[in-house]
């Protein structure tokens, strides 16, 4: 096996780049993290890894990063992520996810970073004519967010012809969970994401959870989605960086399980881990959003190996809720006995 490269992860000290930062560290890959805190927090960041506080826009300080700690592989995770504010603020995102990551693309060429590593994402499919989406689909965005990250998987592709970096595309479908072991898990209060939104609506947090859209044209009419577990997410990106290193090359792969649930089934799902009913309201479709995004998960286990360890949408839910639980301070409900215990006392 040849020796793994220092790792610069760009959003780091977010949902999915600190999961990214765990399985790194678990596998024994030496990993920087380089963050702004918009989003992501401190305290994602494990304490024995070192967080550079700085924005991805800053193309000198990023070249310091890189210099000082000898980087030769970029995993970018950093980015604004959410569909419908990209409707509304379009060039927040084409300058946050596209025109910064130019400057991180071309500051990692002229730095000597070998390979690169990029969250992409189902949203660059749009509405495919066929389903499920493999990824010789045609990709025509129907959101700035999926044309901003489109974008960046050209530039990552003609840098990668003309430079020689290695690149791998991961284009996530829904993440969601949290891990296992209760480290690390989705931090952000306000956070747009259904099954994060659901169990904080579980927990009391939120009054309500609201279904976008019900007349979709999909068997119960709300929209379907392909859920892939974050800590599965975060291996297939160490199982990326070893391809990329050992094999040279580029890879373009969907990251998802190959099956979906629908909005009304997810929620049910919260509701059979909870034991209770949520509260669901019908509400009007959200702008940008396709009725459906399945995805044909082949390459990724053909090319990677990948074995997912987490596939199961009640383990999504299982782990969300128990994250959502530690950083909220809401307290597990009392088991059945100990509440029949109680009426009877009082
Ligand atoms: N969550 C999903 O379901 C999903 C699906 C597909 C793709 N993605 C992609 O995965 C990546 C990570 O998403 P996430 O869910 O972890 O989001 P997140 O908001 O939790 O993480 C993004 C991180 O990037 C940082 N960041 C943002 N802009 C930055 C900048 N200019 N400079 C430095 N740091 C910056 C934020 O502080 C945060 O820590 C994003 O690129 C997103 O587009 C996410
Ligand atoms: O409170 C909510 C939240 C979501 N939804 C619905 O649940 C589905 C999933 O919505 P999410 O907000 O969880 O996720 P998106 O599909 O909008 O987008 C996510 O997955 C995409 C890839 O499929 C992108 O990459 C994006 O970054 C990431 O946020 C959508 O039909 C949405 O309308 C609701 O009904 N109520």
């Amino acid at each position: 096996m040849s020796e793994l490269p220092v790792v610069l992860v760009t959003g780091g000290a977010g949902y999915i780049g600190s999961h990214a930062v765990l399985a790194l560290k678990d596998a024994g890959i030496p990993v920087v993290v380089y963050d702004n805190l918009s989003t992501g927090v401190r305290l994602a960041v494990p304490d024995d890894v070192t967080l550079v506080e700085g924005d991805i826009g800053d193309t000198a300080h990023l070249a310091r990063a890189i210099q000082e700690h000898r980087i030769a592989a970029v995993m970018h995770f950093a980015g604004s992520i959410v569909v419908s504010e990209s409707v509304e603020k379009p060039l927040k995102y084409y300058h946050n996810n596209t025109q910064n990551s130019l400057g991180l693309i071309d500051t990692c060429i002229k730095q000597g970073v070998r390979h690169m590593i990029f969250s992409s994402t189902a949203a660059v499919y749009g509405e495919p004519e066929s389903s499920p989406i493999s990824e010789d689909t045609p990709t025509k965005p129907i959101n700035p967010y999926g044309a901003s990250k489109l974008m960046t998987e050209q530039m990552l592709r003609d840098a990668s012809a003309a430079h020689g970096l290695n690149i791998g595309i991961l284009r996530y479908f829904n993440v969601a969970g949290a891990d296992p072991a209760g480290r690390a898990g989705q931090n952000t209060p306000a956070a747009t994401h259904l099954i994060k939104v659901a169990v904080q609506a579980a927990l009391g947090l939120r009054d309500s959870i609201s279904v976008f859209g019900t007349d979709y044209q999909t068997p119960d009419g709300t929209c379907i989605r392909d859920y892939i577990h974050v800590s599965d997410l975060a291996d297939a990106h160490v199982l990326a960086l070893r391809h990329l290193v050992e094999n040279g090359g580029n890879l373009l792969v969907n990251c998802a399980y190959g099956r979906g649930f629908s909005v009304r089934e997810v929620l049910r799902a919260v509701e059979a881990v909870t034991g209770e009913p949520l509260p669901v309201v019908d509400a009007p479709r959200r702008a940008g959003d396709p009725p459906a995004l399945v995805a044909s998960a082949d390459r990724i286990r053909q090319v990677l190996g990948w074995k997912p360890a987490h596939d199961s949408v009640e383990e999504m839910v299982r782990t969300a809720l128990a994250w959502e639980r530690h950083i909220s301070g809401v307290p597990d409900r009392p088991a059945s006995g100990d509440a029949a215990q109680t009426r009877q006392a009082s």
